[in-house]
């Protein structure tokens, strides 16, 4: 039996920071765990012009606890009016990495969203031209399709489309719930890829419904049935190199998620990395944890892996119920769960 596990220190490819008190409570779970992470630009207001997220990356920086070695990598929020030349400047200037896709209304702080990819087509096209990645949370909006249903038919109505007018773009399919994402992504070419978050490997729809509503296990995509679950299981431990880790950890005060109208968002940060441990034991995969968590990713963003590694134990602990951030309670995924492994300090 594995006992331990040593990899390189791993990067989290979809991350939601927050601002302020928030981001400063927050942010030291992630820089423990992960060297570098994809930054999502969905404050309110979003960060749509480079200057904006140059600032937004300098808040972090100065945020980071001392000597913790962190790097933020930044996004920029599409919009409807998103000027090609605007995202090509801030790409060539290094202050972002990636552009993010929100169809407008999909998820928390989307409003001011793409109502229509095909209002961006230009600035895609720049994209493509200039190698920059297009982030994209992947669900259509119309009311008449189910919230189950809004991955799957996004890939048909908006995906295949759009790839296909734009053959060379690179894109990464973000948080990944379905059989139909996992599969897209596979049979697709190179230039695609996805993210999995520790949520959706490790929870099926049940768990929002479990002995009554779970706030804290409602975030989007919605989890989906179980066989969706298992096939995203699939695709993470695969080894396909398509699969990467992106935690997606989204925190909302406990007061936001316990609510009438509760927030879509879970925060995984504190033990994303154990949680993706164990799902890779349980499905007999450890050998593949290093590719998925620290290799893949940087590999499809054309960065260099980190040199430094990262040590896992296996010895159960219990997550906390909640976790006081910022000075507001936020509670964890897992909260009062054992879990099976440990990372070392
Ligand atoms: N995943 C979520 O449920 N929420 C995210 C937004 C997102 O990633 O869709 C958030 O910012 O709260
Ligand atoms: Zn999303
Ligand atoms: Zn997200």
């Amino acid at each position: 039996m594995t006992t331990s596990i040593t990899i390189r220190r791993p990067d989290d490819w979809h991350l939601h920071l927050r601002d302020g008190a928030m981001m400063e409570g927050v942010l030291p779970y992630t820089a423990r765990q992960f060297a570098r992470a994809i930054v999502m630009p969905n404050l309110a207001p979003p960060v749509v012009q480079a200057d904006q997220a140059a600032a937004y990356r300098d808040r972090i920086e100065a945020a980071l606890p001392r000597g913790v070695d962190f790097t933020p990598l930044m996004t920029a929020y599409l919009t409807d009016d998103t000027d090609p030349d605007d995202i090509e400047r801030g790409f060539r200037d290094g202050i972002w990495v990636a552009a993010k896709l929100y169809p407008a209304g999909a998820t928390t702080n989307s409003a001011s969203g793409v109502t229509d990819v095909e209002k961006i087509d230009a600035v895609l096209a720049r994209m493509e031209k200039i190698g920059m990645p297009l982030l994209t949370h992947g669900e259509v909006t119309s009311s008449d399709i189910d919230i189950f249903d809004r991955e799957a038919v996004f890939i048909d109505r908006v995906a295949v489309p759009m790839l296909k007018r734009h053959p060379g773009l690179k894109f990464v399919f973000e948080h990944i719930t379905t059989k139909d994402g996992a599969d897209f992504v596979a049979d697709g070419d190179a230039r695609m890829a996805a993210t999995i978050t520790p949520q959706h490997l490790m929870i099926n729809r049940n768990a929002i419904f479990a002995g009554g509503i779970n706030p804290h296990a409602y975030c989007l995509p919605v989890a989906k049935r179980e066989m969706h679950r298992l096939a995203v299981r699939k695709a993470a431990t695969g080894g396909s190199g398509k699969f990467f880790l992106g935690t997606d950890s989204a925190p909302h005060t406990k007061s936001a998620k316990e609510s009438a109208c509760g927030c879509a968002g879970i925060f995984n940060a504190p033990h994303a990395l154990e949680c993706y441990a164990q799902v890779f034991e349980e499905e007999n995969a450890l050998d593949r944890f290093e590719a998925f968590a620290s290799l893949d990713g940087p590999r499809f963003y054309g960065m260099a892996p980190n040199e430094e590694t990262v040590t896992l134990e296996k010895v159960g602990q219990d997550v906390p119920e909640e976790i006081v951030s910022g000075g507001e309670v936020v509670v964890p995924f897992r909260a009062g769960q054992r879990i099976d492994w440990k990372l070392l300090d």
